[in-house]
C-alpha cells in the first residue's frame, strides 16, 4: 500500500474486529461503548450531548460536517461524546451559520474522528454484537499497536454500574433564563407565569433548560448530588430531573434517596431520560442494559393513553423495565420499534416523566406539549 492510502485511524472492538479509516479531529486514543446514531441532522448537537460521556458515536447518516459548526447549537460547553465514526471524511461546511468546521472543532476539544468506515457494516455489527466494547486511535502517522488496542477495549469495565452523572454535573448551581427563538403557538409562558423549577442536571441538555424557560419556568439549575434539602431550599413550585449518561442504578446512592424525599413532598416532578429512569427507581422498579439502544430521531412513540403517536429523538442505551413498575404508577409511553418502555406518571399526582427527549436536539418537535403539561401541573397547584 503506497504511503498515502496508510490508514490514519484505527476502530479495534472488543471481539477483535478492525476498521481501518482516515483520522480527523484530535490525535491520540479512546477507550469507549461504541452506539450507533441514525440521525439525518444535529451532529454537533449529538456529539455535545452529556448524555454521549463514553460512548463513541457511529452516524449512519453518509453526510456529516456539510453545516460546519456553530456555538448556538451546542448542547454543552464542548464535545462529550467520546468519539465519532463516519462513512466519509467529513465535508466542507457550506451554511451561513457555520461559525467554524468539524475537523478543527473536534481537534480544539480533544475528540477523535474516523471517517472512511463502511458505516452499513459496522452498524450491523453494533446491533449483532450489542453496543461493543472499543478503541478508537487516531496516529497521523498511522502506526498502531494493534494487540495492544484490542486488549484495552477488551479490558474495559463498561458502562453498566458507571456513575457518570457526577462527571458532567454542573460545578455550582445558576440561573438559566434562555428561552427558544420558536415554540409553538399556544404553548409558552403566559402572564404570572414565572414557576420556581429547580432543575437537576445529571447532564442536562440546553434545549431542555430552554425548553422550560419558554414554558414559563424560571430556572435554578443545581448540582447532580444536591440533597433534597437543597432542592427545597429554593422553595420550588416544580422539580425537573434531566437527561444524563452512565446507568441509572448507579446513581442509586444520591439521586434515588433526593428523589425519594421530594416525592413525599407532593410537587410537580417531570423527567426526561436518565430523570425518567431515576424516577423510576425511586418507586422502585428497576432498570435494564438494553441490548443497543435507542439513538436517533425518528423513534414512533405510543402515548398509550390517548393512542397518539409521537416521533421523537433518542439516546439511550438503559431502559426502565415495565415488569417492575409498582402498583399506581402508570406506563403512560412505548416504543413502536420494540415495546419498550418510553414514559411513566403516578397516578393522580403531577408526576411523570419520559425516555425519549421532547426537547428533540436535534429532531421532531411532537413531544414539546410535556412542557406545557409541566407548566399547567404547576399553574393548577397555584390555583388549588
Ligand atoms: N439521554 C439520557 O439521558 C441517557 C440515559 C442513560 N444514560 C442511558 O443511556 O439510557
Amino acid at each position: 500500500m503506497p504511503n498515502s492510502d496508510k490508514p490514519t485511524a484505527c476502530l479495534a472492538l472488543a471481539d477483535g474486529t478492525l476498521f481501518y479509516g482516515k483520522g480527523f479531529g484530535a490525535s491520540g486514543e479512546t477507550v469507549a461503548e461504541l452506539c450507533f446514531n441514525t440521525a439525518m441532522t444535529g451532529y454537533q448537537e449529538i456529539m455535545t450531548d452529556p448524555s454521549y460521556a463514553g460512548q463513541v458515536v457511529t452516524f449512519t447518516f453518509p453526510h456529516i460536517g456539510n453545516v460546519g459548526v456553530t456555538p448556538e447549537d451546542d448542547e454543552a460547553a464542548e464535545p462529550v461524546a467520546a468519539g465519532m465514526v463516519v462513512k466519509w471524511d467529513p465535508t466542507e461546511p457550506s451554511n451561513w451559520r457555520a461559525a467554524g468546521d468539524l475537523v478543527h472543532w473536534l481537534e480544539k476539544n480533544g475528540r477523535i474522528g474516523i471517517g472512511g468506515i463502511d458505516t452499513r457494516r459496522l452498524t450491523r455489527a453494533i446491533r449483532q454484537q450489542g453496543a461493543p466494547h472499543v478503541a478508537l486511535a487516531h496516529d497521523p502517522e498511522g502506526n498502531f499497536d494493534i494487540a495492544a488496542l484490542v486488549a484495552k477495549a477488551r479490558a474495559w469495565s463498561g458502562l453498566v454500574g458507571l456513575d457518570l452523572a457526577k462527571d458532567v454535573t454542573c460545578a455550582q448551581s445558576y440561573r438559566w433564563d434562555e428561552t427558544r427563538w420558536a415554540w409553538p403557538d399556544g404553548y409558552g409562558k403566559r402572564e404570572g407565569d414565572g414557576f420556581r423549577v429547580v432543575a437537576i442536571d445529571y447532564g442536562a441538555k440546553r434545549n431542555i433548560l430552554r425548553c422550560l424557560a419558554s414554558a414559563g419556568c424560571d430556572v435554578t439549575v443545581l448540582p447532580a448530588t444536591a440533597t433534597a434539602e437543597e432542592v427545597l431550599a429554593h422553595n420550588p413550585e416544580g422539580v425537573f430531573l434531566s437527561n444524563g449518561p452512565g446507568d441509572p442504578a448507579a446513581t442509586g446512592e444520591y439521586a434515588v434517596p433526593m428523589i425519594k424525599d421530594v416525592l413525599s413532598r407532593d410537587l410537580p416532578v417531570f423527567g426526561i431520560c436518565l430523570g425518567h429512569q431515576m424516577l423510576a427507581l425511586a418507586v422502585g422498579a428497576r432498570t435494564i442494559k438494553m441490548n443497543h439502544g435507542h439513538h436517533g430521531a425518528n423513534h414512533p412513540v405510543k402515548d398509550v393513553e390517548t393512542g397518539k403517536v409521537e416521533i421523537t429523538s433518542m439516546n439511550h442505551g438503559f431502559a426502565v423495565d415495565a415488569q417492575t413498575l409498582p402498583k399506581g404508577v402508570k406506563e403512560t409511553h412505548v416504543s413502536l420499534f420494540d415495546g419498550s418502555n418510553c414514559g411513566i406518571r403516578l397516578e393522580g399526582r403531577p408526576v411523570f416523566s419520559v425516555q425519549h427527549h421532547p426537547e428533540a436536539s436535534p429532531g421532531p418537535q411532537d413531544s414539546f406539549y410535556l412542557f406545557e403539561r409541566f407548566a399547567q401541573a404547576m399553574r393548577d397547584r397555584r390555583a388549588a
